[in-house]
């Protein structure tokens, strides 16, 4: 084992472009349709090998305590089964993590830094998982960590497990924050939610791109009226940006995203965004960058 460190491990934001929800299972978690666009802008993560087995989070992130970080627990869920198929348990690591993405924003930022970590370290201890062993690993902490893993733009269905590759060409994103945290719990448990969109395929989505919709005008997502009902600025945020193309909530909120042709066009709507939010571009990324950073085959292409 000759490479003990591993800097700037990127752990990008997914925009989910529609999301449905179409039913439910017996133990009441929702099924859904979902395209999952990710995007350049994220956290970075950084790991170092250690003298112990200890997995270790070396920077403080307000509000999400050591113990219950996903980075962590993935980790030590890979650790185990590392010592499950050699025999012996794998070195201890210090993770760092520069957090970027807001928290319960929808953009899936615990579940991105979960994947980079798993893909990160799977590489660092050759503990020799393929994606679909490192994709089922994950799965049981967040149910878009196996997208990351897998690794590029993807129509999803089941909770979100269940993924095709999809061809979506590239726009530019510009994405509000509107400066709450959305609980997923929430949304998923209210009275009010649609659960019986009626399911499509993914050529539907596919054609309406090529007769040139804006992948942000396709589909809906299930979850907006009751996120934006319990928190107003998810509201106010859709109707302010809608003003300028088909504008909604990513995930379960509470992010608020537009597409755009152009760079120069995003450029011309983040200047207005009133200066109460934060607010950023992103340009679609169709594979995950960290492919770059590990060029490894076999753990994403
Ligand atoms: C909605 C999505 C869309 O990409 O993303 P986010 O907006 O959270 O990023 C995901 O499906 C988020 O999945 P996941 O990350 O596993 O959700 P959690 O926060 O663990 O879910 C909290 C709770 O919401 C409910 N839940 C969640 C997912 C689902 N498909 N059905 C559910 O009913 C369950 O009661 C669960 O205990
Ligand atoms: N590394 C992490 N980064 C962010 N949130 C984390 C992390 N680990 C655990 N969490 C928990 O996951 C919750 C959801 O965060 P996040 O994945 O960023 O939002 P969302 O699911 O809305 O996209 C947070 O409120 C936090 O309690």
């Amino acid at each position: 084992m000759t490479q003990t460190v591993l800097r700037d491990c990127p752990a990008p934001a997914k925009l989910n472009l529609f999301l449905h929800v179409c039913g439910r299972r017996p133990d009441g978690y929702h099924l859904l349709q979902t395209v999952f666009q990710m995007v350049d802008h994220g956290d970075v993560l950084h790991f170092a090998l250690r003298g112990d087995d200890r997995i270790h989070r070396a920077n403080d992130i307000p509000g999400v305590p050591e113990e219950q970080d996903l980075i962590v627990r993935a980790l030590r869920l890979l650790q185990a089964e590392f010592q499950r198929r050699h025999g012996r348990l794998p070195p201890g690591i210090d993770v760092t993590v520069e957090k970027i993405l807001p928290m319960g924003g929808g953009l899936g930022g615990g579940s991105s830094d979960a994947a980079t970590a798993l893909m990160a370290a799977n590489h660092l201890w050759q503990a020799g998982l393929d994606r679909d062993e490192l994709m089922a690993l994950g799965l049981p902490l967040g149910a878009d960590i196996p997208f990351f893993i897998f690794g590029q733009t993807a129509f999803a269905e089941g909770v979100g497990e269940a993924l095709q590759a999809v061809d979506v060409p590239d726009y530019w994103y510009v994405v509000i924050e509107p400066g709450v945290s959305v609980p997923t719990a929430a949304i998923f448990s209210a009275e009010d939610l649609t659960r019986n969109t009626e399911p499509v395929t993914i050529a539907d989505f596919s054609r309406c791109l090529v007769s040139q919709t804006n992948p942000s005008e396709y589909g809906r997502n299930d979850l907006q009226a009751v996120a934006s009902r319990l928190f107003p600025p998810v509201a106010r945020a859709v109707e302010w940006l809608g003003r300028y193309g088909g504008a909604r909530m990513t995930g379960s909120g509470a992010c608020v995203f537009c597409a755009f042709s152009t760079e120069s066009e995003a450029d011309e709507v983040l200047s207005k965004v009133p200066s109460e939010w934060v607010a950023w571009k992103a340009k679609s990324l169709p594979k995950h960058p960290l492919a770059e950073v590990l060029q490894v085959d076999g753990v994403i292409d």
